[in-house]
């Protein structure tokens, strides 16, 4: 079974505090969406469980790995910024993936990118940025690894890819029993994605459920609404 868990986790930029001591377990098959607003810390948190950033003070545990090195192990990570080599083709990008990640899914690759009609042979730099952005997902779905930490997959793709790439990134989790994490500010398009919800806020966890479905069953709320009343 998948499991992160943060204790007393905080992280500091010189003297802003970006997140203060947030506990937290994640865990099973499952996938967690994350929401704040601009500037919360969202992807520092997806940093620093990844191991690409160091925690100022406390402790990240992902499948028992405590060094960042171990945790990295665990984790597919994509990251919100652009990071393909624009003049190789998609072929390419895929042909190194398969070479640099063991157990790269290469057959999945290929049919997810017919399903969304992209060509190996087309070079990076001459997609547009949705399609950059659906491609990187692509590789990053495609990594054996336990957990996937996706920083904003959903921005810059059109309302009907979204629902494609919802169908995906479910069909991910419910096969696969793998864990996914992932921030985004597209409230609307997650709400039947994902089954829990951690909202952050003031370097805080302003709201956690591992089972939203509970919310929207005995409260009748959408992420929407529990949003807007964590931010009154
Ligand atoms: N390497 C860094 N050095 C200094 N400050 C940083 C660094 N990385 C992030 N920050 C600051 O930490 C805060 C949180 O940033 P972060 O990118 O984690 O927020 P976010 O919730 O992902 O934002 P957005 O929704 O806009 O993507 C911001 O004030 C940001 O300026």
């Amino acid at each position: 079974m998948q499991k992160i868990e943060l204790q007393n986790l905080s992280k500091s930029y010189g003297n802003k505090d970006v997140l203060t001591n947030l506990n937290l377990t994640l865990e099973g098959n499952r996938i967690y969406g994350i929401i704040g607003e601009n500037g919360t810390g969202k992807s520092t948190l997806l940093r620093l469980i990844s191991g690409l950033a160091r925690p100022t003070r406390g402790s990240i545990t992902v499948n028992g790995q405590t060094t960042a090195e171990g945790r990295r192990n665990q984790i597919a990570y994509l990251s919100d910024q652009e990071f393909l080599d624009g003049f190789s083709t998609l072929g390419y990008q895929i042909q190194f993936h398969e070479k640099m990640i063991p157990g790269f899914q290469t057959n999945r690759v290929f049919e997810m990118l017919e399903t969304i009609k992209l060509p190996v042979d087309r070079k990076v730099k001459n997609l547009s940025k949705g399609h950059r952005n659906l491609f990187n997902l692509v590789l990053t779905l495609a990594n054996p690894a336990p957990i996937l930490i996706l920083d904003e997959p959903l921005s810059g793709i059109d309302t009907n890819k979204k629902e494609d790439l919802i169908q995906l990134l479910s069909s991910f989790t419910l096969d696969e029993k793998r864990l996914i994490l992932f921030a985004t500010h597209e409230y609307d398009e997650i709400e039947f994605l994902i089954d829990g919800l951690l909202i952050i806020r003031g370097a805080e966890v302003a709201y956690f459920t591992e089972d939203l479905e509970e919310m929207r069953i005995e409260h009748g709320k959408t992420i929407q609404q529990i949003f807007q009343e964590v931010n009154q």
